[in-house]
C-alpha cells in the first residue's frame, strides 16, 4: 500500500512553496499527497501580493474529511496563518497519533507576513508540544525563543530552549549562520544527542519554497517508514538536488526544481551525488 501524507498548509498559486510544493515533493518520493489549506496567497516568485485565510471551521472540515477516511502515515503543518487556525487544528490532532513535521512559517523571503503576530503564543502554547519534529530555519528559531541567533553556539542553545517547548526533536536549519560556509542542519533529541547533515551552499538566487520542500521530503521519508535519520538525509539530499538543478522559472526567487531529485537517482542509481 502507497503511504498516504497529508499537508496542512497554505496554497501558493505559483507552484514554488506551501500547499504545491509539498505535493509535488510528496509525489515525487512515492507517497499519495493528501492537504488541507489554511490560505490562499496571491504568490509569484516576486512575492506575495495578497492573503485570504480559510475560516477555521472550514480547515477542520477539510481535516475531517481527510482523517476520517484515509489512513495517514505523517501530516506536516506550513502556513497556519492565524491563532484561530493554530488552536482549531491542535485540537484536531491532538485526538490522533500520527507523526507530525511542523515548519513553523512565519515570513516568507521577500518580508510577507504568513503568521500573523497575534497567533505566536498559540504556536507556541498548542503546536508546539504535538511536534515529532519541528523545522525552524534561525529567524523562526529566533522570534520562538526571543534570542539571537549569530553564532553555532546560540543555534545549541536555542535549540535546548525549543526542546523545553515540547517537540520531540529540532531540526534547526543553518542556511543563516554567517560561521557555517555549507548549508548546514542541525538535529537536537531530548537525551542531549545532536546530528549534523551538511551540504556544499549553492550559490543561487531560486531558494522559493526551499523550506516547504524539505519538510516536506522529511514527511514523505518517515510516512515511507524511514527513520529520522535516514528521513532527513533523503530529504537533504532532495533539497540539494531541488535547488542545485534549478529551472530558471519567472522574474524573482524561482522556484526549486522538485524533478531533480528522481533524475539523479534514474541517471546515476545514487541520489547521494553530492
Ligand atoms: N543555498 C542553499 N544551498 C544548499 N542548501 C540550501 C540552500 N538554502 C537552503 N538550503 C537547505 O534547504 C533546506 C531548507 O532550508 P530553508 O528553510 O530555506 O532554511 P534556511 O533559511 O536555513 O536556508 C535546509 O536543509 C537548508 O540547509
Ligand atoms: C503559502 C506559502 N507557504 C509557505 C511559504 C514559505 O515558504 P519557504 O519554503 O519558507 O520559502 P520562501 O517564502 O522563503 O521562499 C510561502 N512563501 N508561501
Amino acid at each position: 500500500m502507497i503511504p498516504v501524507t497529508l499537508t496542512i498548509a497554505g496554497s501558493d498559486c505559483g507552484g514554488g512553496a506551501g500547499i504545491q510544493a509539498d505535493l509535488k515533493t510528496f509525489q515525487e518520493l512515492q507517497t499519495f499527497g493528501t492537504s488541507v489549506i489554511t490560505a490562499l496567497t496571491a504568490q509569484n516568485t516576486l512575492g506575495v501580493h495578497d492573503v485570504q485565510a480559510v475560516p477555521s471551521d472550514f480547515v477542520i472540515a477539510q481535516l475531517n474529511a481527510i482523517l476520517d477516511d484515509f489512513d495517514v502515515s505523517a501530516i506536516k503543518t506550513g502556513m497556519l496563518f492565524s491563532s484561530d487556525i493554530i488552536r482549531a487544528v491542535s485540537e484536531r490532532l491532538q485526538q490522533e497519533k500520527i507523526p507530525l513535521i511542523i515548519d513553523p512559517v512565519m515570513i516568507a523571503k521577500g518580508g510577507a507576513t504568513l503568521l500573523k503576530t497575534e497567533a505566536m503564543d498559540a504556536m507556541i502554547t498548542h503546536l508546539l508540544p504535538l511536534a515529532t519534529i519541528l523545522t525552524p530555519n534561525i529567524p523562526e528559531a529566533e522570534q520562538l525563543t526571543n534570542t539571537k541567533i549569530t553564532t553555532i553556539d546560540d543555534v545549541h542553545q536555542a535549540a535546548a530552549l525549543l526542546l523545553q517547548m515540547g517537540p520531540e526533536m529540532i531540526i534547526m536549519k543553518g542556511g543563516h549562520i554567517a560561521e557555517d560556509h555549507a548549508a548546514t542542519d542541525r538535529l537536537y533529541f531530548k537525551d542531549g544527542r545532536v546530528l549534523t547533515y551538511s551540504s556544499q551552499r549553492i550559490a543561487t538566487k531560486d531558494t522559493h519554497g526551499t523550506g516547504c520542500t524539505f519538510s516536506a521530503a522529511i514527511t514523505a521519508g518517515i510516512a515511507y517508514g524511514l527513520n529520522v535519520d535516514e528521513a532527513i538525509k533523503q530529504a537533504k539530499d532532495f533539497i540539494f538536488h531541488a535547488i542545485s538543478d534549478g529551472l530558471g522559472i519567472g522574474h524573482g526567487h524561482g522556484p526549486t526544481n522538485h524533478f531533480a531529485f528522481n533524475n539523479a537517482l534514474r541517471k546515476t542509481g545514487d541520489p547521494d551525488a553530492h
